[in-house]
C-alpha cells in the first residue's frame, strides 16, 4: 500500500494557541516497505501517523492512500478505510484485561471482511501455547505480540506503529522488531513504525526525520540492518 503526502498542513486550536503540528508535509511511502518516522518529543510524529490512519483529519495538502485520496472521504468511508485496511499497534498494547489473549485477538478478527486464521497467527507471533492466558499472566513483549496479533488478524495492508518497543528492553524490542520484518515481508504489509530510537533507522527501507511539524529529512537505506544488529539508544 502505497502513501503520498502533499503540503499537509494540521493544526491544532486550544483557546488562543496553535499548533501547527504538520507544516507543508509531503512524502512518498512506496508499497510494502517498512519506514520508521524519527523526531524529538512533540515534533508531529504521531499527528503524522494519525492523519495517513484517518484517525484525525488534515486541514489541507492531499493524502493519497493507494489510488484513494482521504481528503474529502465521508466519515463513513473514513472509518471502512481504518477497519478494513489498518493495523494499529502502540507502545502501551491497548489488551483488554478481561479478555484471554485468543478473545483479545478474536476483536480484531471480528472487524475485518476478509481475517486471516487465528491459530496461525498466534503461532507466527509466538503465542499459540499462551492463548487462554489474561494479560496479567504475560511480560511486557508477550503482550506487545498479542496486540501485533490482533493488528494481523485483520490481515491489514498498512500497519501503523507509534513506539512499539517504547516500553521493551533491548533484547525484547528486537524481538517485535524482528517480527515486525517478518510480517512486511511475509504478508507484503507496509509498515510505518514511529519511534524515539535512531538504532530503529537501520532497519527500515525509508527514513523520515521530523522536527517542528516539518519533515526535515527523508532518505532510503540502501541495505537495511536486520533489526537484530541495530543499535539500540
Ligand atoms: N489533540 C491535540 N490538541 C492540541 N495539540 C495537540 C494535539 N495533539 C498533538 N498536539 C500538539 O501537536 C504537536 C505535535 O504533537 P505529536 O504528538 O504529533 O508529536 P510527537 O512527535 O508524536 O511527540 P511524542 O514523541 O512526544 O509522542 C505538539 O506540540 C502537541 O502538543
Amino acid at each position: 500500500m502505497s502513501i503520498e503526502l502533499t503540503d499537509v498542513n494540521k493544526i491544532y486550536k486550544s483557546g488562543e494557541v496553535e499548533v501547527h503540528a504538520l507544516k507543508q508535509a509531503s512524502i512518498d511511502i512506496p508499497d510494502k516497505q517498512i519506514v520508521a518516522i524519527l523526531g524529538p518529543s512533540g515534533s508531529g510524529k504521531s499527528t503524522l501517523l494519525n492523519v495517513i490512519g484517518g484517525i484525525d483529519r488534515h486541514d489541507s495538502g492531499t493524502i493519497k492512500i493507494d489510488e484513494d485520496m482521504l481528503d474529502n472521504m465521508t466519515d463513513k468511508t473514513l472509518t471502512e478505510y481504518r477497519r478494513h485496511t489498518l493495523g494499529f499497534i502502540f507502545q502501551q498494547y491497548n489488551l483488554i484485561p478481561t479478555l484471554t489473549v485468543q478473545e483479545n485477538v478474536e476483536v480484531g478478527r471480528q472487524l475485518s471482511q476478509n481475517p486471516l486464521n487465528m491459530d496461525d497467527i498466534l503461532e507466527k507471533v509466538g503465542m499459540l501455547d499462551k492463548k487462554d492466558k489474561f494479560p496479567f499472566q504475560l511480560s511486557g513483549g508477550e503482550q506487545q505480540r498479542v496486540a501485533i496479533a490482533r493488528a494481523l488478524v485483520k490481515n491489514p495492508r498498512l500497519l501503523l506503529c507509534d513506539e512499539p518497543t517504547g516500553a521493551l528492553d533491548e533484547e525484547t524490542g528486537k524481538k517485535i522488531l524482528s517480527l515486525l520484518k517478518y510480517v512486511n515481508e511475509t504478508f507484503d504489509t507496509t509498515v510505518c513504525i514511529i519511534t524515539h530510537n535512531n538504532g530503529i533507522g537501520e532497519m527500515a527501507h525509508k527514513v523520515i526525520r521530523m522536527k517542528s511539524g516539518e519533515i526535515i529529512e527523508a532518505y532510503e537505506n540502501e541495505a537495511p540492518l536486520d533489526p537484530e544488529k541495530v543499535s539500540w539508544v
